[in-house]
């Protein structure tokens, strides 16, 4: 039994739906308003949730779609519309949508698609109390992680290819490490090969091993990266990287499991189970010609798409949490307290380098403020506050005065029509802002302040003149 909630500002399809829905056993309940159906989702579990478009209060597909997605009990949603067309189709499944369904659906139709997203939802919910999946090193509650550890719980369960897609430093090998662990493989090794770091020369004999003399430094026997894996989890990492040569040799492997290791007259087996991981647009590889077709299409039976930091900022605060506390006890000092703003200046930074540059940040920091007792934006490396200033100026853009702006080149006469602030004026803006901080947090320890800005001593005096701090 699923339980439903429709939203739909017609109250007699809601009637007849209910009761339709009741009649197979589901606990169905109505709104009539966005507004309301939002509070009910988060106020309460719902494992399918009937979605109309057009409402009095807004559209449910643009305004409601990707807050019920959100909501605590995650539930499908089905869009019905009767205004039905191919881009907002194609908006509602991109947004995460069960079904999209035209009205007048036939009620047999919803009926079908509530019965098809209920046994999923059952499925779903059985395979995640048969494994609690252990998340390993993986941090991060955001709705993009969690859909992604879903996907792990999946192909842990299966032995098929799996290939983890996302840029660099957002976690791929930790998942792909969650994988083999949470796997019936568990107990065998986990073999990374960094193809971006093997020398072209020697990838064939890592990979697949050679015999002693086989080549003129072979001088003894080795097992390759390949074998090694038997019985485990092979991760080829940056599989992009892989030379065209050597993908097709590797496809065999794929197929066969069987190969023959450099320089060896006889051919060997090894059961491992294969994860790929990629920064790179491997689908653009394949139409440039730089990777295997065929490859490409057997690394993929399960595709997970690792979201960049930026795009899951709800995970920020508890990395650093625990990065923090992490860092602390592995440096033998006390723990640091935390103070909002500098969670605030790390949520408002865009983390090109993912999670692996916001640990170094972190470290950074420490390193810098040994003796503090909390940490505070102030701390942070230079670009981050000048980042979290911008934002802040260009989410509230204060009333300026005539005087403190001049006018930007081909703006005289029109600066109405500009609120934005020059790049100049905002980085002014920030970098007076950011040394007011510190020097309320430090005080005037002229080489304290150096030090955790990075600023000259002679650097430092001078701004301090220019802005008269
Ligand atoms: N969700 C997370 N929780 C805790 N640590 C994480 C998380 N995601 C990434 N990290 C840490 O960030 C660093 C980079 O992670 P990882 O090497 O898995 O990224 P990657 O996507 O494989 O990067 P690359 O493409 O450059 O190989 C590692 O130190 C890893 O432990």
């Amino acid at each position: 039994m699923a339980k439903v909630l429709i939203i739909d500002d017609d109250p007699e399809f809601c009637r007849v739906f209910c009761r339709m829905a009741g009649q197979l056993g589901h606990a169905a309940v109505s709104v009539q308003r966005l507004g309301d159906g939002l509070l009910k989702v988060y106020a309460e579990a719902f494992d399918v949730v009937f979605l109309d478009v057009r409402m009095p209060d807004g559209n449910g597909l643009v305004d409601g779609l990707p807050q019920i997605r959100e909501a605590p009990s995650c539930p499908e949603v089905i869009i019905i519309t009767g205004f039905g067309s191919q881009d907002g189709a194609e908006l509602a499944i991109c947004s995460g949508a069960w079904d999209y369904l035209e009205k007048p659906a036939s009620l047999e139709r919803m009926m079908l698609a509530l019965l098809r997203a209920s046994q999923y939802r059952e499925a779903k919910a059985c395979r995640n109390t048969a494994m609690a999946l252990k998340r390993g090193n993986i941090v991060g509650n955001s709705p993009g992680l969690a859909g992604c550890l879903d996907l792990v719980a999946q192909a842990a369960g299966s032995d098929v290819n799996v290939l983890i897609k996302g840029e660099t430093g957002t976690g791929k090998e930790l998942i792909a490490a969650a994988i083999h662990e949470n796997s019936p493989r568990a107990a065998g090794n986990f073999v990374v090969v960094d193809c971006a770091a093997l020398p072209e020369s020697l990838i064939e004999s890592m990979l697949f091993g050679h015999c002693r003399g086989a080549f003129t430094d072979a001088t003894h026997d080795r097992v390759g990266l390949i074998k090694q894996a038997d019985g485990g989890t092979l991760l080829l990492d940056e599989v992009g990287e892989l030379p065209f040569t050597v993908q097709k040799a590797f496809l065999r492997v794929l197929q066969e499991r069987r190969f023959r290791p450099l320089g060896s007259s006889r051919e060997i087996n090894s059961n491992f189970r294969l994860i790929a991981a990629s920064n790179r647009d491997l689908y653009q590889m394949v139409k440039a010609g730089h990777f295997r077709e065929d490859l490409f299409f057997r690394l993929q039976t399960i595709t997970i798409a690792v979201p960049p930091l930026r795009s899951r900022v709800e995970d920020i605060r508890d990395l650093v949490l625990h990065q923090v506390h992490r860092i602390c006890r592995y440096c033998r000092i006390d723990s640091k307290g935390i103070s909002p703003d500098f969670i605030e200046a790390l949520e408002s930074y865009e983390w090109p380098g993912n999670v692996r540059e916001l640990i170094h940040v972190i470290e950074r920091t420490i390193t810098l403020t040994r003796d503090e007792p909390t940490l505070y934006a102030c701390h942070l490396p230079l670009h981050i506050r000048v980042k979290a200033a911008r934002n802040s100026v260009s989410h509230s853009p204060p009333a300026q005065k005539a005087s403190d702006s001049p006018p930007t080149p081909g703006s005289a006469g029109t600066s109405g029509n500009h609120p934005l602030t020059t790049l100049q004026q905002a980085r002014e803006s920030a970098e007076r802002q950011y040394l007011a901080d510190l020097i309320r947090s430090v005080g005037r320890d002229i080489d304290r302040c150096c030090r955790l800005s990075g600023l000259s001593r002679a650097r430092f005096y001078q701004l301090l003149k220019k802005y008269e701090l």
